[in-house]
């Protein structure tokens, strides 16, 4: 007797799902004084909802140009960077600014909060530049900063916190207009374990449970082993 194995789409009666950010044979060149400095290689990996991935490689090997460009806060100098479906390559500004502003959240290792603003402030402002309304603005901000521990530091201001607590309030800020794809730029690297856990604690949290697709750069192997899968960048190529 032959057991036929059900076909994926028949099983399930749902087609898959594309994968949420998709690069192909993307490459990155800057021009100094004349000369071409080749970045990124043909680098080509895929991101699926719910999946955190770790970027790491040696430094200079190109990690944060990649990420600049899937946060569309730069363009690939030739490939292809499709978002959501969409073929970025060539969106107008405009449209690209929205598409980051209503899909990507970002958290870097400086955190970049506003000083002489409070948390609650700070996290609204991606809701501000979104249109929210001021009493939505302010109920989710405070919703999200007691789900990252700071519901007692609302009207604290970045200078009164210290470096685990900034970014917690930067995790809530990236988090507040709920993206798809949430950004991570060395997220951990100026905090001590505990801090550094927590962070990634939330980060892996956004996946799982809000079906975010996380990608986090790190030179942080205890990051990395949390990550659902590592891309690595060897001089400027995927592998
Ligand atoms: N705007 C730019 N103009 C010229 N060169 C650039 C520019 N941006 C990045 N580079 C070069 O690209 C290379 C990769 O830089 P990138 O910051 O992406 O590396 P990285 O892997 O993130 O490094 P690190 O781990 O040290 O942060 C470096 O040699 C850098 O000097």
């Amino acid at each position: 007797m032959t057991v036929d194995t059900p076909h994926p789409v028949a099983a399930t009666g749902r087609q898959p799902t594309p994968p949420l950010l998709r690069v192909e044979g993307l490459t990155r060149h800057f021009m100094v004084s004349g000369t071409r400095i080749d970045v990124l290689h043909d680098c080509t990996f895929d991101v699926s909802r719910g999946e955190v991935v770790a970027v790491v490689g040696q430094s200079g090997s190109g990690k944060s140009t990649l990420l600049n460009v899937l946060g569309l806060l730069d363009e690939p100098s030739s490939g292809a960077y499709t978002f959501d479906g969409v073929d970025t390559t060539s969106l107008r500004e405009g449209r690209r600014s929205r598409l980051r502003g209503d899909g990507i959240g970002f958290v870097f290792q400086q955190f970049h909060l506003l000083e002489r603003r409070s948390a609650l402030a700070n996290v609204g402002v991606p809701m501000v530049l979104g249109g929210v309304p001021l009493l939505r603005r302010r109920t989710r901000a405070r919703e999200l900063l007691e789900a990252v521990g700071l519901g007692h530091r609302l009207h604290s201001q970045p200078h009164q916190l210290s470096g685990g607590e900034q970014q917690r309030v930067a995790l809530a800020r990236a988090l507040s207009r709920e993206p798809a794809l949430v950004l991570a730029d060395e997220p951990t690297g100026a905090l001590d374990a505990a801090s550094s856990t927590m962070i990634m604690d939330q980060l892996i949290d956004q996946s799982r449970v809000r079906d975010a697709a996380v990608v986090v750069v790190t030179h942080d192997p205890k990051v990395a082993e949390r990550a659902d899968r590592v891309v690595e960048l060897v001089e400027g190529r995927t592998r």
